[in-house]
């Protein structure tokens, strides 16, 4: 029932960087500011009209939805935001740099911290200077919530109370969804939707700038499995662009 279209922010300052990035609420690069517009385009030029926006309180999300809406004109969206979107924690990797951890901890042990399923990286100190302790977004937050790092299962954990009790509500009114989030806690929405394996979902990579949208239906269940990308030609080079991350 009802349109759902997942955007991930386009690139950002620390994707170019090769960074370790998580809840660090970096800026959009200015090829990210263009893949947000070009985001925005496609869902225009697809007659795709969102009725409401959920985001993540990170910066890169808000102003990719923000610049893409712009360009779609539909600047006037309400949005709404939520910690439980943001990207995943990633704990102590969180500032460092992708290619010399891949190179420090070897192949094995770098893709078991980016892609294992329930495997975090180890926790952030609070003291570092990349930790989210004290940040007054979260100062509502439960202290028993406030993540230190995070694996994709605790993605999972933390995001589905938003699917069911803010988005889902939205789809059942009818509304087409847009939502602007992040590569891990969309790739979790994904599993989800599309009951993807613990051990699949390992494959799984989502592109910056490019909007996936699922058709749903009555049980809020893909129609078609994975979705269809806007532009799928750009989607696939984005996507292997994501999986070799730190091979540089
Ligand atoms: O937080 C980050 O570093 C990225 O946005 C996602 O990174 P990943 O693709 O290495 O998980």
């Amino acid at each position: 029932m009802g349109t759902l279209v997942l955007l991930r922010h386009g690139e950002s300052v620390w994707n170019a960087e090769g960074l370790f990035t998580g809840w660090v609420d970096v800026d959009l690069s200015t090829t990210g500011e263009e893949e947000a517009r070009k985001g925005g385009r496609l869902l225009h030029d697809a007659d795709l009209r969102p009725d409401i926006v959920h985001t993540s309180v990170l910066r890169r999300a808000i102003r990719t939805a923000d610049i893409a809406l712009n360009a779609a004109d539909l600047h006037w969206l309400p949005v709404h935001r939520s910690w439980r979107l943001n990207e995943r924690h990633y704990g102590a990797l969180q500032g460092k740099d992708k290619a010399q951890t891949r190179k420090e901890y070897g192949d094995d042990q770098f893709m078991v911290w980016r892609r294992s399923y329930d495997t975090p990286p180890p926790p952030i100190a609070d003291d570092d200077t990349y930790s989210q302790v004290g940040d007054r977004r979260y100062a509502d937050l439960p202290p028993e919530l406030m993540p230190r790092t995070e694996c994709l299962a605790d993605v999972v954990e933390r995001m589905l109370p938003y699917w069911y009790d803010s988005i889902v509500p939205d789809l059942a009114a009818g509304r087409t969804v847009l939502v602007t989030a992040h590569g891990n806690s969309l790739r979790a929405l994904v599993k989800h939707l599309d009951g993807i394996d613990d051990a699949t979902i390992a494959g799984l990579n989502i592109p910056t700038g490019i909007p996936l949208v699922y058709d749903l239906d009555d049980a809020f269940r893909p129609r078609t499995p994975g979705g269809t990308y806007l532009d799928p030609d750009a989607a696939a080079a984005a996507i292997e662009a994501v999986k070799n991350q730190g091979k540089k």
